[in-house]
């Protein structure tokens, strides 16, 4: 029987899903024997501490603090992680607080406070445990004195909008909120801190991931400044958030600490999940149900428009030369981005998925799944969209011209009503973006 080619493509993403869900994740790095904790290759006694706290924030960051519960119990002391609205899990001894994201809120300030005010309570002989996820940086703004939550908001809007990459953003967000570069870290020291992380950061850059609020920075209040002036934002910026970033290149406000800073002498971080997890499972998958995986990277950067052409045309290019000896699945991750021109709704995967069938058309053995793996690409409810040679017509046959609706970014729109939209709802996992593409055998397809 002929396998339906969007199922296939499901089944591949959630098995991806499934490799990098936040409590396996937990489960995989964390053991705890009688009094011993194993964290990867480290052991901490629990009887060397007086209490353990609890930490976090993300999208994922819930069900990590479930897996610490189950594996700690009553030993955690007290905990208070932040997600995003509606990411709950029920937790006994951690208190979840949930806030807006991308654009913070006072619930997310509040929350950030508190779990600075926790930190800052542990001595030399407390165990910190952190759980972080992409996402945590708008859940965290506790915003630097003198710079009050609605230009933040603003400001946010705009850093959004700009095109800046998510290394560029982050470094304006450690130099005005106190949590992020190294802050939550440098709050608990002396302290012991083990931060658990799942990378949504191309390159996996810890001081990047979630603002690094227990990582060494490596940005500087001088180099946001240069963010600004290339995004041509330091003018339309609030001025108190121009002004503090000058005073700190101008030395008179302390500079997030670096590599090499005392604060860090206790700290670990540990990385328990990413990208290339993903897509090594969704791969395994594939290879499972009969197809030949090629994985092409997992560090997919660019327009999201540029990105879907390329990889159509990788597709492509298999078809043009020799016949196929067998089916065969190309996979690409990363984090594309979307200079916004339109004032359409939709998302970085959506684009690809409707660029991606323009390229489509006239080519009935390839289909295509775009996905961001928390499954809510930009500010709409799906997660993604599939693409294949029948969506042009499809289009067609509702009335939308798929050029009019890249122009407009309104890929949504143009996936609902083709029937190409992919809603999975939050999975509570956050490792950036994956597209698959199933090439069949022509003659099979
Ligand atoms: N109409 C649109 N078409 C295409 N992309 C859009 C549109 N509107 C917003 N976006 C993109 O959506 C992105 C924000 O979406 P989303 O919240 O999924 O990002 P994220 O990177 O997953 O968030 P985080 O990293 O904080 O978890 C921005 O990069 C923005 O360019
Ligand atoms: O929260 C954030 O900063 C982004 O998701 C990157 O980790």
């Amino acid at each position: 029987m002929t396998k339906n080619p969007r199922a296939v493509l499901r089944s591949l993403l959630d098995a991806a899903l499934q490799a990098v869900a936040p409590d396996r994740a937990v489960h995989r790095h964390v053991q705890v024997q009688d009094n011993l904790l194993h964290i990867d290759n480290r052991t901490y006694n629990l009887d060397d501490y007086d209490r353990i706290l609890v930490t976090g924030a993300g999208k994922g960051a819930a069900p990590m603090a479930a897996a610490l519960e189950q594996l700690l119990g009553e030993r955690i002391t007290q905990g208070a992680v932040c997600v995003k609205y509606g990411h709950t899990v029920p937790l006994r001894r951690i208190t979840l607080y949930e806030a807006a994201h991308p654009v913070p809120d006072a619930a997310g300030e509040a929350a950030a406070r508190r779990m600075l005010e926790l930190a800052a309570s542990a001595t030399g002989r407390d165990l910190v445990l952190c759980v972080l996820t992409g996402g945590a940086s708008a859940l965290t703004p506790a915003l630097a004195d003198g710079i009050c939550l609605a230009h933040w908001q603003a400001a946010t809007q705009r850093l959004l909008a700009c095109g800046a990459t998510i290394h560029e953003i982050n470094a304006i967000r450690k130099h005005v909120s106190v949590f992020g570069g190294g802050r939550l870290a440098a709050a608990a020291s002396p302290a012991t801190l083990v931060a658990l992380i799942i990378s949504d950061v191309v390159g996996d850059d810890l001081d990047v991931i979630a603002s690094g609020p227990t990582s060494p920075d490596s940005s500087t209040y001088e180099m946001c400044l240069g963010i600004l002036d290339r995004y041509g934002l330091r003018h339309s910026m609030p001025a108190a958030i121009t002004r503090r970033l000058e005073e700190g290149a101008a030395g008179r406000v302390p500079e997030t600490p670096a590599q090499g800073d005392a604060a860090f002498d206790r700290v670990h971080n540990v990385l328990v999940a990413n990208n290339r997890q993903a897509l090594e499972a969704a791969a395994q998958e594939a290879a499972r149900q009969g197809y030949t995986p090629r994985i092409l990277t997992s560090t997919m950067t660019g327009e999201a428009r540029e990105k879907a052409k390329e990889l159509v045309t990788a597709a492509r290019q298999l078809c043009a030369g020799e016949p196929l000896s067998g089916p065969v699945c190309l996979l690409a991750g990363g984090e594309t981005t979307v200079t916004i021109t339109g004032a359409g709704l939709g998302g970085r995967n959506q684009e690809m998925a409707l660029a991606g069938a323009m390229h489509l058309q006239d080519c009935n053995n390839i289909t295509m799944l775009c996905a961001g793996t928390d499954g809510s690409d930009g500010p709409t409810d799906a997660a993604g969209g599939f693409a294949c040679a029948a969506t042009l017509n499809a289009a067609r046959c509702c009335g939308l011209d798929a050029g009019a609706c890249l122009a407009d970014n309104n890929s949504y729109v143009f996936l609902e009503k083709t029937g190409n939209l992919l809603k999975t709802g939050p999975t509570l996992t956050n490792v950036m973006d994956m597209a698959l593409l199933l090439v069949e055998c022509p003659d099979a397809a």
